[in-house]
């Protein structure tokens, strides 16, 4: 897929994962709309972005991905300032344990039935180091699963975002829709197969 000169909406790119697919896309020639809760950090974000790629590349768009109507008025902003749209990236998860109905909700039910043409790609990334993993504490419900996650992810190798925002693009040029990826430990990206 040639990048140059497409649209791309991005959830949770204010910072971390998200952040580091905007730049990436930025540096391959697409314009970014930025999508995130957090409006002082994301339009900080996005000047910086526009300084460095060009004002008319990027566009902030507050919205909480878990309030429907908010979500779409941020697609229709996209495509009132851009004139199209060519790839969303829903990045923004939750992760969070007290509100695991919504972490299920967010998390689980993002997916596209494939009716119109549009190529759906799951990137699914390993230990990352972001905010959210600093913080990681503050997401698990009580210490038992602290160190269940301590368990989990001893073998595992943190990776930089700039690493997975490198894979994003690596794969939206050969991945076909229906196909899911994995980007762990810091190595290339592998195609999932079962
Ligand atoms: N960091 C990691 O090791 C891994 C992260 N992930 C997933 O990748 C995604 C990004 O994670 P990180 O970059 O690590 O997190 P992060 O905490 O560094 O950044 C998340 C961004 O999303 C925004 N955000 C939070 N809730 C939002 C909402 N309801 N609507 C819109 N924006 C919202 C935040 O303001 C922030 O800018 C998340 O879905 C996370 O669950 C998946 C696997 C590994
Ligand atoms: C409950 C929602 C979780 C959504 C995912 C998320 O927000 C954050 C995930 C953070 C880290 C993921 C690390 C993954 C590590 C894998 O590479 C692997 O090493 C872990 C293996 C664990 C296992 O039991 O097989």
């Amino acid at each position: 897929m040639e990048l140059k000169g497409k649209v791309a909406l991005i959830t949770g790119a204010a910072a971390g994962i998200g952040l580091s697919y905007c730049e990436e896309l930025l540096k391959n020639g697409a314009k970014v709309s930025l999508c995130d809760i957090d409006s002082e950090i994301g339009e900080h974000v996005a000047d910086e972005l526009g300084v460095k790629y060009g004002r008319k590349n990027v566009l902030f768009c507050q919205c909480d991905v878990t309030d429907y109507p908010q979500y779409e008025e941020a697609f229709e902003m996209t495509i009132k300032v851009f004139n199209r749209l060519d790839i969303v990236i829903n990045n923004a998860g939750v992760m969070n344990d007290r509100f695991w109905e919504l972490e299920v909700d967010v998390n689980l039910d993002q997916y596209h039935v494939n009716l119109s043409g549009v190529r759906s790609i799951v990137l699914c990334p390993g230990l990352t180091d972001t905010g959210l993993i600093k913080e990681i504490r503050k997401q698990l419900m009580s210490s038992d699963y602290e160190a269940a996650w301590q368990r989990d992810n001893a073998n595992s190798k943190t990776q930089s975002a700039e690493h997975v925002g490198r894979a994003l693009i690596e794969i939206l040029q050969k991945a076909q829709s229906g196909s899911v990826w994995i980007v762990e430990n810091g190595q290339s990206v592998r195609e999932w197969r079962g």
